[in-house]
This record gives C-alpha cells, sequence and structure tokens, in this order.
C-alpha cells in the first residue's frame, strides 16, 4: 500500500482567481526517493505544505497510510508521520546541535526517553561526531547543518520526509553526501522521501521523477527497482 496517495487534489489560495493545483494525482512509496520539479511558480511548494498537513486541499483527498488528512489528528500527524528538512536549515543558530535535536522533541511532546543521548545517537547515524553535536550551530559548515535538519527531521522516526530544495545552499560536493544520505533513508531504512528541487543532480539519484505543470502532476522518469 501507497504510504501517501493523493486523489484528484484541488488547491486554490484564498482570494486568487485559479487553482494552483487541478486535479493532482499520485501515489508515493515507501523505500523510494521522489524528485517534484516544474517551473517557478507550478504549485511545488503548496504540494509540499498539503502532504506536510499545513494546510487541507479544497477537494480531492490525500490519505497517509489509507486514512484521509482531514479526519488525522493533524498536530499528531505533523509530529510523528512526517519530517520536514529545509533548505535554509531553520535551525536555532545559537544553541548546540544536539539541544536543536532535543528541543525539537520536546516541542511535539516525543515519549518520554533519554532525549539527550537519543539525539546524540541520531546525530551520529547522519554523520555528525560527539564534538561537533556540542558545538553552537553558528559554528556549523552548511552541510553540516544540513544533516542536523535532517537529524531533527527524524527524531520523531516518520515514515515521510519531506524537502524543498535541500541542497540548494550546498556546493556541489557537500551536495552530493546529503543526496547520498537521503538516498539511503530511503533505501536502507525504507522512508518515503519526498523532495522538491530544480536541480539536475537531485533528480539524477530519484527513483521517481514527476512533474506539475499547469495545476497537475505527470510521471516524467520511473527507475526501475534499485
Ligand atoms: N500564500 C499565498 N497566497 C496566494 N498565492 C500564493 C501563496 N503562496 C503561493 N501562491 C501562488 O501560488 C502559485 C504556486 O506557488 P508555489 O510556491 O507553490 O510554487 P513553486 O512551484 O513552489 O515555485 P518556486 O519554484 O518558485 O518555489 C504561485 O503563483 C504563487 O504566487
Amino acid at each position: 500500500m501507497s504510504v501517501l496517495s493523493l486523489n484528484q487534489v484541488f488547491y486554490k489560495y484564498e482570494g486568487a482567481k485559479k487553482n494552483v493545483l487541478q486535479g493532482v494525482s499520485a501515489e508515493f512509496e515507501a523505500g523510494k526517493v521522489y524528485t517534484i520539479v516544474g517551473k517557478s511558480g507550478s504549485g511545488k511548494s503548496t504540494m509540499l505544505s498539503l502532504i506536510a498537513g499545513l494546510d487541507i486541499c479544497k477537494n480531492g483527498t490525500i490519505l497517509y497510510r489509507g486514512t484521509d488528512l482531514k479526519t488525522v489528528d493533524r498536530d499528531e500527524y505533523r509530529a510523528r508521520g512526517i519530517g520536514v528538512i529545509f533548505q535554509a536549515y531553520n535551525l536555532i543558530t545559537n544553541a548546540t546541535a544536539v539541544e536543536n535535536i532535543v528541543l525539537s522533541m520536546n516541542i511535539s511532546r516525543s515519549p518520554e526517553r533519554n532525549k539527550t543521548a537519543y539525539a546524540y545517537a541520531l546525530l551520529e547515524k547522519v554523520g555528525i561526531d560527539r564534538d561537533t553535536a556540542d558545538r553552537r550551530v553558528l559554528k556549523l559548515s552548511g552541510g553540516e547543518q544540513q544533516r542536523v535538519g535532517i537529524a531533527r527531521a527524524l527524531s520523531h522516526d516518520p515514515d515521510i520526509l519531506i524537502a524543498d530544495e535541500p541542497t540548494g545552499n550546498l556546493d556541489t560536493e557537500t551536495e552530493a553526501d546529503i543526496l547520498h544520505l537521503l538516498t539511503s533513508l530511503a533505501h536502507a531504512q525504507g522512508k518515503c522521501v519526498i523532495i522538491v528541487t530544480h536541480s539536475k543532480k537531485v533528480t539524477s539519484v530519484a527513483d521517481v521523477i514527476l512533474g506539475i505543470s499547469d495545476g497537475k502532476m505527470s510521471l516524467i522518469k520511473s527507475q526501475a527497482a534499485k
């Protein structure tokens, strides 16, 4: 079964004349990397915010594991079902890497456990060692900050990771490292990774490339299973 299923999704911003999305349908499965491409203003970020449960579609349905997002507790869904990775990292720069993860777990009422130990372990998993984890974020490189951003997105063990231009601020080599991390989260850990991007390098690692144009989504490329 798909982790996420979009059926004839329509969306119009308040006061706008035209629908941004005009009947978008797509299936997203566990263990795969999806990229969504399309020209500026085509509705990619709008679609991500609907998938993230930040807004609800007016017509059509978005099913998470078979349940309509209109009927689930969206705070719970945002806290546990989905992790979001931002282009600009959106970390608290004055706090250490590990503090950023613990803070995020506190805000979304994570289950009681040793949050600090859990945060160090998560950071290690994304390639941030203990010394780096104890440094303030503003002292970290862009690539290190994005690793912390990914660890934060993973802190509630979500099924789905969504990212809007996650490598947009990084050099080519660091971009390749981050893409390797994101693809291994899909292929080795079964996450459904959905990335909006303009970068050809990012689309080159995708299992499935989807395009948005004129409010509709189409399949551009689907690689054979790896
Ligand atoms: N809050 C809003 N209110 C009204 N219109 C909006 C709002 N946010 C976005 N739009 C409009 O909706 C359309 C789709 O915007 P969206 O940000 O989803 O595009 P995008 O494909 O992500 O673009 P980009 O690649 O430039 O980030 C655009 O025409 C945009 O101007």
